[in-house]
């Protein structure tokens, strides 16, 4: 098995350990996409979801009684289309959008940006080489990976978008701004989940990986839950591992220990 903790600070509990803390009975699990669970890829459409990993996400979410959600800066129609067959309880859109049982419509969350922010943002990524836009309805990605560089111009320009129409926020991410409504994130999303039968009650488990996954992590915190962070040794951690393969490792360790039907 390919599993390797960091070191881990004094108190956090090893892997085996967390292993044996992350009790499906008692857990609600939720869990960030990109990085997280699959691989960063150079473009949005270009990441593939390992066969293994439908499985294991399949036999947790049974051995939790359902209480199991992704929760991520993508659309939850996205995410279904990203998982397919397998549909799962989901916030999207960095919690613009939940939903949060799998047969449950998408409630919205956050009303879609004004049509003008859209304009204004495709004109930015047409001039810019290496700019590609995102288009999420309440939330617009405005991706830099394939030109690094061009961050610290691009934040001034987009950050001078969202000062333009109140209640617009600006969220970095891994090469990407989010220009989004404020108000929702993903720890006001947690906390609906956590407030919902079949996880009320439950110990929250957030592993994420991203500064967008923060809110989460603290959100959790505050509800005595447990937050694993992926590739970055934050103080909120319980438990910090290094990369997505290694969550996906874990969870198949957790799974495989889960008695039989
Ligand atoms: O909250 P997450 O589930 O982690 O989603 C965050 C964003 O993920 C996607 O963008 C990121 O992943 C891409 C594929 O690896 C990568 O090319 C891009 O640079 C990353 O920013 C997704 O496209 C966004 O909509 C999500 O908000």
């Amino acid at each position: 098995m390919h599993v390797t903790s960091v070191p881990k600070e004094e108190g956090r509990p090893s892997r085996p350990d967390a292993v044996r803390l992350f009790d499906p009975r008692t857990c609600a699990f939720f869990l960030d996409v990109d990085g997280t669970l699959i691989d960063i890829a150079i473009h949005p459409d270009a990441v593939t979801v390992p066969s293994g990993l439908l499985t294991t996400l399949g036999t947790l979410k049974t051995a939790a009684d359902g209480a199991l959600a992704l929760v991520s800066g993508r659309t939850v129609a996205g995410l279904d289309a990203l998982f397919s067959p397998l549909k799962l309880a989901a916030a999207g859109v960095h919690g613009g959008e939940i939903r949060l049982t799998p047969e449950a419509p998408v409630a919205q969350q956050s009303a879609t940006l004004p049509a003008e922010t859209g304009t204004r943002i495709s004109r930015l990524a047409r001039d810019l080489d290496g700019v590609l836009m995102e288009d999420k309805g309440s939330s617009i990605a405005v991706h830099y990976r394939l030109a690094p560089q061009i961050g610290p111009d691009l934040q001034i320009a987009l950050e001078q978008i969202v000062t333009d129409y109140p209640g617009l926020s600006l969220l970095p991410g891994r090469l990407v701004f989010e220009v989004k409504r404020a108000g929702c994130d993903k720890g006001v999303a947690v906390r609906q989940f956590m407030a919902a039968p079949g996880f009320a009650g439950r110990t929250p488990v957030f592993i994420g990986d991203d500064v967008t996954d923060e809110a989460a992590f603290a959100a959790v915190s505050q509800m005595g839950g447990i937050a694993v962070s992926v590739g970055r040794n934050l103080p909120v951690a319980d438990l910090v591992l290094p990369e997505a393969q290694d969550v996906r490792a874990l969870l198949a360790t957790l799974v495989a220990q889960q008695p039989e039907e």
